[in-house]
C-alpha cells in the first residue's frame, strides 16, 4: 500500500517507519525542508526515540520511505493518509487550528476517490466532522463517506517508546460513517502488530468505537480522568499536611484493594499532554466543573511547595534556592508546561533568588529556557521538582549549605537527608 504520513514530528517519523517496517511504501510530507532533507538521507533529526536511528535508516535505503514538502503530490500518490500535524490550545483551551488548517487545504488539494484519511493528532470533539469534512470537501470537489474515508485514530504512545506502545496499547478509530470506520480498521491492521493482553475486556488490537467523536472523546478522557486523578491526589494530600497524616500510605492502603487508583501527589502537572487535554476537554464541555477544579488543584501545587518551603524556612526575601529538575518529569529532557517555571515565579515573587540544576541540562541550555543555572552559588534551600532517578542518590552532603528542602516528589532518600529539614508534600 502507498501511505502518506503528513508531518515528520516526533509521533509521524516514528508511524512513518513503522508503516514502511511492515513493507509498505510510505511518503513523509513535512513544511521543515531541514527535516526532509535528513529524513531522506536515514537521519532522525531529533534524539531521543528508542530504535529510531536503525529502523529509518533501514527504510530509508529500501527505498520504503521518502520524505517531500509538496503535501499535495504525497497525497496524490497515497491510498492512505495519516495526519499529526500539531495543535495547539491556550490557556482557556481555545485550539489554534492554524497549521492543521494549512495541512488540511495541502492534503485536499491531492485528494483523490479512493484514499482514507486519519486524523491522530488530539483533537476537540467534533473536529474531524465538523471542520476536516468539509474542508477536505471543498479543496478536493470530493464528498466524505462517498468519495473518501475519513476516521479519527488518536495517538496514544508515549515519545521515546513508540515502536513499544505501538505494539501494546489497541489502536482506537472512529469514522465518519461506518463504512470509514471499517476502513480504517483495516488500514490499521495492515500496518501495526499488538502484543497479547490479558488484561482487556477485548483481544489486543484495533477497536472500533463506532463514531469520530467517540474517537476524539476517548483521548481526550484518558488524559483528563489522570488530570482529575492527581488532582484528587493533591487535594487529599493538602488534606493530610494539615492534619499530620502520611498521605503517601494512605493512598498505597486505599490501593491495596482492586478499586482505588489513587495517583501520586506532587508539586506539578507538566507536559504536552496531561495539563493540556483537560483545557480542550472544557472547550468542548464548559460545564464540567469537576474537571476545572482539578485542573486548578493541580496548577496551584507549585505555589503550595514555595507555601511549604516558606512555612519551613521563613521568610524567603534575599534566600538562594535551588530548584532541582527543569524537566517536567524524571527521566525526560522536556520542559513543556513543566512545574519549573511556575515553582521559579512563586520563589522570584517572595523575594528569593532562584536558581536550577538538572542532570539531563547543561547550564545553556537551562539558560536558554529563560533559567538561572546554577553554577556552584552557596544555596540554603532546595525545591525537588522532577523526580529524576539521580535524585535518589542526592544527599546533604551535596548541598551542605541546604536548611530545609522541600522533596515535591518524594524521590530522596531520608536518610541521606540526616540535619535537613526535609519536607515532603502530603508528609
Ligand atoms: N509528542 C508526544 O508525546 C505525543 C504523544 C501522543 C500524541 N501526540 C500527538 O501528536 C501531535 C504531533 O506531536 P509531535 O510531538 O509529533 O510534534 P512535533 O512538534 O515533534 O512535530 C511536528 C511536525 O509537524 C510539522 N508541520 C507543521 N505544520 C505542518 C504542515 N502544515 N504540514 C506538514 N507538516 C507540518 C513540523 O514541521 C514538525 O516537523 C500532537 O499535537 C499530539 O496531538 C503527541
Ligand atoms: C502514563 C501516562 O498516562 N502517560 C501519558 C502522558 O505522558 P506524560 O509524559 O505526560 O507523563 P505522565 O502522565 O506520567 O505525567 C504528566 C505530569 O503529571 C505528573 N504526575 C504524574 C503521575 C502522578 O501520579 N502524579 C503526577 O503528579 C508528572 O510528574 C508530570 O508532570 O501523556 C501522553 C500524551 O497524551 C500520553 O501519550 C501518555 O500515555
Amino acid at each position: 500500500m502507498n501511505i502518506c504520513v503528513v508531518a515528520l514530528g516526533k509521533i509521524g517519523l516514528p508511524l512513518a517507519v513503522q508503516f514502511a517496517d511492515k513493507g509498505h511504501k510510505v511518503i513523509g510530507a513535512d513544511v521543515n525542508e531541514k527535516v526532509v532533507e535528513l529524513v531522506n538521507a536515514g537521519t532522525e533529526p531529533f534524539p531521543g526515540e528508542h530504535d529510531l536511528d536503525v529502523k529509518l535508516k533501514k527504510a530509508v535505503d529500501a527505498g520504503l520511505l521518502t520524505a517531500t514538502t509538496d503535501t499535495a503530490a504525497a497525497v496524490a500518490q497515497s491510498e492512505a493518509v495519516v495526519v499529526v500535524v500539531p495543535l495547539f490550545v491556550d490557556a482557556e483551551g481555545t485550539p489554534d487550528f492554524g497549521w492543521m488548517d494549512a495541512a488540511t487545504r495541502a492534503i485536499a488539494q491531492g485528494l483523490k476517490p479512493g484514499t482514507l484519511v486519519s486524523y491522530e493528532t488530539t483533537l476537540p470533539v467534533g473536529t474531524t466532522r465538523t471542520r476536516w469534512a468539509p474542508m477536505l470537501e471543498e479543496g478536493s470537489g470530493l464528498t466524505a463517506g462517498e468519495d473518501f474515508h475519513l476516521v479519527f485514530s488518536p495517538e496514544r504512545v508515549l515519545t521515546g517508546r513508540v515502536f513499544a506502545d505501538l505494539r501494546r496499547y489497541p489502536k482506537l478509530v472512529g469514522g465518519i460513517d461506518e463504512a470509514s470506520g471499517a476502513r480504517g480498521v483495516a488500514f490499521y491492521e495492515q500496518v501495526l502488530d499488538f502484543d497479547e493482553r490479558t488484561d482487556l475486556p477485548r483481544p489486543n488490537g484495533v477497536w472500533d468505537l463506532g463514531t469520530a467523536e467517540a474517537s476524539e472523546l476517548a483521548k481526550l478522557a484518558e488524559t483528563t480522568y489522570r488530570d482529575v486523578n492527581i488532582g484528587l491526589a493533591n487535594q487529599f494530600a493538602r488534606f493530610a499536611d494539615k492534619n499530620d497524616i502520611d498521605v503517601k500510605k494512605v493512598i498505597e492502603a486505599c490501593n491495596s484493594q482492586p478499586y482505588s487508583h489513587i495517583h501520586q501527589p506532587g508539586i506539578a502537572v507538566g507536559g504536552h499532554c496531561i495539563p493540556i487535554y483537560p483545557r480542550m476537554y472544557l472547550w468542548n464541555d464548559p460545564e464540567a466543573t469537576v474537571v476545572r477544579s482539578a485542573r486548578e488543584a493541580n496548577a496551584a501545587m507549585p505555589e503550595y511547595a514555595v507555601d511549604l518551603l516558606a512555612a519551613a524556612y521563613g521568610d524567603l526575601k534575599g534566600a538562594a534556592v535551588l530548584v532541582l529538575g527543569a524537566a517536567y518529569r524524571g527521566g525526560v529532557k522536556e520542559t513543556a508546561f513543566s512545574g519549573v517555571f511556575p515553582t521559579v515565579e512563586a520563589l522570584k515573587a517572595r523575594g528569593a533568588v532562584p536558581y536550577v540544576s538538572d542532570p539531563m541540562y547543561t547550564d545553556e541550555e537551562l539558560a536558554a529556557h529563560g533559567l538561572t543555572p546554577h553554577q556552584g552559588e552557596t544555596v540554603t534551600a532546595a525545591i525537588l521538582q522532577a523526580d529524576h532517578a539521580e535524585y535518589r542518590e542526592l544527599a546533604a552532603s551535596d548541598l551542605p549549605d541546604v536548611k530545609v528542602l522541600v522533596d515535591g516528589r518524594r524521590t530522596t532518600d531520608p536518610a541521606r537527608w540526616e540535619g535537613v529539614r526535609r519536607v515532603v508534600i502530603g508528609g
